[in-house]
């Protein structure tokens, strides 16, 4: 089977992948800054020295032969001047505490060398990072990645007050939601990618390099749930879907700001053995197998239904690809529920692969493929899944790959899924070609004014296989005469049904019937349960 998926942009309107790596590159900058050691270490944990601080206020405690914290005590039994909060706030009990130093020379406010075997000194250094990363609240715990947390936006942060300062650094940190949850094959390359967030790495180039070497900490070594953390305080920014107007209710920020063009997908969830799939799902078998995806029956744990859940085959590693996928699930939403539709649930990232929960249906036509269709059926068929295709472009999108494989029946219900094709009849979006052989004419020649009557054509093509029971060519001249409207005559049909389908594959998308009109053809006037819209 040909099937020529591939992607047409129009118009310029999607996003150049040039565009992406520029961004790419520009950011490298930022990450190789502030590469010494020393340096970087200090800024990534913005170290507070208490000893340059108690050497500030007890200056003479050096010269007494007294450590700091001695010198403080002493002063705060004479008069209480050097009382400093030390006290009130000490280390925390899993940390070593504050030795007896011996007289020595007082250590200086600038950065610790990263490589060194801590010292005395170190034991005071009150790091930002010991006190508000997740090693310090949760040590060890995996369940941080767990993103069935409802309340994971609403975790207080621990306090932060230097990195909290800029609000628009959560929207960078974001990039650390969408691959940080993965426990192994840690890449900073990969980690920290912000190809959409130009502007933000101008703006934000400071924090940055106070916020990327955090990543490469000392050995390689980067904390799982440091990471996990702040993928929960800061979650990804919301997708925008090309099939609905926003909501002017919904500020811009929400989508990560006008200048931010990254998705909010979270694909690595899932990568550190937590499985969403799993966990609400109890898989039952394969029931189906595209060419890109695989589908299986499941049975929800919590509310005993069963449904279908379709996993993309390939893992999708980069931004454009996740994209792509997940049009079929922002066009399903757009739609909403429609009795001729496969009804749509929800939909995730799990280790890079997008699943999606869909209705269950009974079967797909594709399976009758060599029992011819009745001339009845195919009546009731084609009422059905025009009543579908009226709605959807009623919503302004087009399918783009009706087929049989594609229509599924449910309790005697045709519905029309796998909307991986769909896009907006209005073409501002990027066009998929469809399944070659229910394929109209001006579709091979790059022609899309009239996109709704694509579906139209398909349809018509569907029908007729089904009814003639012989599978459509993929090419040669039989396929040609097909799209030049040479039709073989259907078997056992009225005409009036004939010429219906002879003219929803007219090689003129503007001389076929909408979906509209063919519900409102005089041949189903016995079928039409309700009157014609
Ligand atoms: N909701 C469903 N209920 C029952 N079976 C389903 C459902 N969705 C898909 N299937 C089965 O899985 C198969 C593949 O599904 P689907 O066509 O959506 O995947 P795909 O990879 O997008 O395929 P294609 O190669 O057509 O693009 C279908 O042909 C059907 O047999
Ligand atoms: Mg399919």
């Amino acid at each position: 089977m040909l099937r020529t998926k591939t992607p047409r942009l129009r118009g310029g309107k999607a996003r150049p992948r040039a565009a992406a790596a520029a961004s790419a590159v520009k950011a490298k900058p930022a990450a190789a800054e502030g590469s010494s050691p020393s340096g970087e270490l200090s800024l990534q944990l913005e170290h507070v020295s208490l000893i340059s601080f108690l050497s500030d206020r007890c200056p003479g405690a050096a010269a007494a032969g007294l450590t700091p914290f001695e010198a403080l005590l002493e002063e705060e039994e004479e008069d209480g001047s050097c009382a400093v909060p030390v006290q009130a706030r000490p280390p925390p009990p899993h940390l070593p505490q504050p030795q007896p130093q011996p007289p020595a020379p007082l250590p200086q406010a600038s950065p610790m060398d990263a490589d060194e075997p801590m010292e005395e000194k170190d034991l005071c250094i009150l790091s930002q990072d010991f006190f508000c990363t997740p090693d310090y609240i949760t040590p060890e715990m995996p369940q941080v990645a767990n993103e069935f947390d409802d309340d994971k936006e609403n975790i207080p942060c621990p306090k932060s007050p230097e990195k909290s300062s800029n609000p628009r650094s959560k929207r960078y940190r974001t990039d650390c939601s969408s691959k940080g949850l993965e426990s192994t094959g840690f890449s900073f390359d990969q980690e920290i990618t912000p190809v959409q967030f130009d502007s933000l790495i101008q703006d934000d180039s400071e924090e940055e390099k106070l916020l990327q070497p955090a990543f490469y900490k000392r050995g390689g070594y980067v904390s799982q749930s440091a990471v996990a953390l702040r993928c929960r305080v800061m979650p990804p920014p919301c997708v925008k879907n090309p099939y609905l107007n926003t909501d002017p209710c919904i500020d811009d920020t929400v989508y990560g700001g006008r200048q931010c063009n990254s998705a909010g997908f979270s694909p690595s969830i899932g990568g550190n053995g937590l499985s969403r799939y799993r966990t609400d799902f109890h898989e039952i078998e394969k029931i189906g197998h595209g060419n890109f995806s695989v589908v299986f029956k499941v049975l929800n744990r919590i509310d005993g239904c069963l449904y279908a859940v379709k996993r993309s085959i390939k893992q999708l590693h980069n931004d454009m690809e996740r994209r792509q996928a997940v049009k079929e699930v922002q066009a399903m939403a757009a739609l909403g529920s429609h009795e001729n539709i496969v009804r749509y649930f929800t939909s995730w990232f799990e280790n890079e692969q997008l699943y999606i929960q869909m209705e269950l249906c009974d079967r797909c036509l594709s399976m009758n493929r060599n029992q011819p269709l009745k001339c009845g059926d195919a009546l009731e068929l084609l009422y059905q899944i025009c009543e579908g295709l009226d709605f959807i472009h009623e919503h302004g999108i087009a399918h783009l790959d009706v087929k049989p494989d594609n229509i599924y029946a449910r309790n005697g219900i045709y519905k029309l899924g796998d909307f991986g094709c769909a896009t907006l009849i209005n073409s501002s979006l990027a066009i998929e070609d469809g399944d070659s052989r229910y394929m109209p004419p001006e579709m091979l020649n790059d022609k899309y004014e009239h996109l709704d009557k694509v579906d139209i054509f398909s349809l018509g093509a569907a029908i007729y296989e089904l009814i003639r029971g012989t599978p459509l060519p993929e090419s040669g001249p039989h396929f040609t005469s097909i799209r030049e409207g040479k039709i073989a005559l259907l078997p056992g049909c009225p005409m009036q049904f004939q010429n219906l389908i002879k003219s929803m594959m007219d090689p003129d998308p503007v001389r076929r019937p909408s979906a509209k009109e063919i519900l409102r053809h005089h041949v189903f006037e016995k079928l039409r349960k309700v009157p014609a819209k």
